[in-house]
C-alpha cells in the first residue's frame, strides 16, 4: 500500500457496500484498447452495414470463440473483429459505446489506446480512424461529462520503419492524441526495437507508455523505462520476478496499469485469486486497475475491480487508493486531477458516514 493517509475510516464501510462503491467511485481508466471494446453485437451490426462477411453465423457464435490460451490466440481474433471497421461512423459508434458504459461505471476520464496500423494496413485512411474517434470523445464530454484522450499504439510485431511511417501519417493530427504506446505480441519484440521512434515521439512532446511484463520478462520492463523512457508501464505484473526492479518502480513511482480479467483470460494467471495485484500494492507500487479489452475478457472496469476485490479480500481502503492512483497516474491537467481527487474523497466520506 502507499502511505497516503485515508480521508475516511474504512471500517465504517460494510463489505456488502463495497461492490456498489467500486462501481460508483470516481476513477480514471488508463489501459483500454478501443478496438477491444467492440462487442460481438456491434461487430455484426457494422459488418452488415459495410457488407463485410464474417466467418461466424452470428454474434453468439463469435462470442463462443472467445476462449484464449495466450496473448497471441487473443490477438488473432481481436484483429479479425476490428476488420469490420471501415467508416468514420464505425469508429465513432465503437468509442461512444465504450464511453457511455464507462461513464455509467464512474469513469470520469479515460486515456484510450488505438491501433492505427490495424486499420491503415487494410486501406482505411488514418483520417477516418482519428475523425471518428475524435467525434466520439467530443460527444462523451458533452453528453456524459467524461473526458477522453487518445494514445496511439505502435504494433510491436511490425517493424520500427512501419512505426515511423505511422507517426508520419499521424502528425497532421498531432493535437488529437496525447501520447504513444506499444502493444501487440510481446515475446520476441523487445522495447529496444522501437528506441528511435520513441525518441522522436518524446521530441514531439508526446507522452510515452509501453506494454511490458505481461508475457515478456522483467528485462522488457527495464528496457521500456531505460530505452523508451516510458512514463507508465502497461501490465508490468512480471516485475515481481525481479526484486530490484520492484524497488525501482516503487522508488520512482512508476504507475502500472494492471488488467486482472485480461491476465485471467490470457492465462497470465491461472485463477483470479492468484493474481499478483495485492502483492504489487503491498510492495508500494502505484497500481491502477483497468479493463484492457473488455468486450473480449468478460468485464468492464467495475467488474475488474469487483472480481479482484472479492478474490483477494481487498477493502474500502484499497478501493480509495486504487482510484486515487488512477487519477494521479493520468496525464490530465493538474486542475482537473485536483477536482477528481476532491470528488473521490467526498464519495468515500459520504459512504463512510451513511
Ligand atoms: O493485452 C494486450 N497486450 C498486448 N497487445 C494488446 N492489444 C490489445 N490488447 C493487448
Ligand atoms: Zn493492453
Amino acid at each position: 500500500m502507499n502511505t497516503t493517509v485515508l480521508p475516511f475510516d474504512p471500517a465504517r464501510i460494510a463489505p456488502a457496500a463495497l461492490p456498489g462503491l467500486l462501481a460508483s467511485m470516481p476513477k480514471t481508466e488508463l489501459h483500454i484498447h478501443i478496438e477491444g471494446s467492440l462487442e460481438p453485437e456491434l461487430i455484426f451490426e457494422i459488418a452488415q452495414r459495410n457488407r463485410v462477411a464474417l466467418p461466424y453465423s452470428d454474434f453468439e457464435a463469435l462470442r463462443k470463440a472467445y476462449a484464449f490460451t495466450d496473448l497471441q490466440s487473443f490477438l488473432d481474433i481481436y484483429y479479425s473483429g476490428a476488420s469490420v471497421l471501415l467508416q468514420e461512423e464505425d469508429f465513432e459508434d465503437m468509442a461512444l459505446a465504450y464511453f457511455e458504459r464507462a461513464a455509467a461505471e464512474g469513469v470520469v476520464h479515460a486515456e484510450v489506446f488505438f491501433d492505427p496500423q490495424t486499420h491503415t494496413d487494410r486501406g482505411v485512411p488514418f483520417a477516418t480512424v482519428i475523425n471518428g474517434l475524435t467525434r466520439a470523445a467530443d460527444i462523451a464530454l458533452t453528453e456524459f461529462g467524461l473526458s477522453a484522450s487518445y494514445i496511439l499504439c505502435f504494433l510491436r510485431h511490425l517493424s520500427e520503419e512501419a512505426a515511423f511511417a505511422t507517426l508520419e501519417q499521424a502528425l497532421p493530427y498531432r493535437s488529437r492524441f496525447i501520447g504513444v504506446g506499444l502493444d501487440s505480441s510481446e515475446r520476441g519484440h523487445p522495447p529496444s526495437k522501437f528506441e528511435r521512434v520513441f525518441a522522436r515521439c518524446r521530441e514531439l512532446g508526446l507522452h510515452v507508455v509501453a506494454h511490458a511484463g505481461e508475457e515478456g520478462p522483467p528485462a522488457y520492463i527495464e528496457a521500456a523505462l531505460d530505452l523508451l523512457k516510458a512514463e507508465r508501464i502497461d501490465h508490468g505484473v512480471r516485475c515481481l520476478e525481479d526484486p530490484a526492479l520492484v524497488a525501482r518502480l516503487a522508488r520512482d513511482k512508476v504507475p502500472l496499469t494492471v488488467c486482472p480479467l485480461s491476465n485471467l483470460k490470457l492465462c497470465v494467471v491461472d485463477d483470479i485469486a492468484a493474481h499478483p495485484l495485492r502483492k504489487l500494492l503491498d510492495a508500494g507500487l502505484v497500481v491502477t486497475i483497468n479493463s484492457d479489452d473488455p468486450a473480449y475478457f468478460g468485464g468492464y472496469l467495475a467488474a475488474n475491480y469487483q472480481q479482484s476485490f472479492a478474490a483477494l479480500g481487498l477493502d474500502a481502503g484499497h478501493a480509495w487508493q486504487l482510484a486515487r492512483n488512477s487519477i494521479d497516474a493520468s496525464f490530465a491537467p493538474e486542475p482537473r486531477k485536483r477536482e477528481w481527487r476532491e470528488a473521490l474523497d467526498h464519495h468515500f466520506i459520504a459512504a463512510a458516514g451513511a
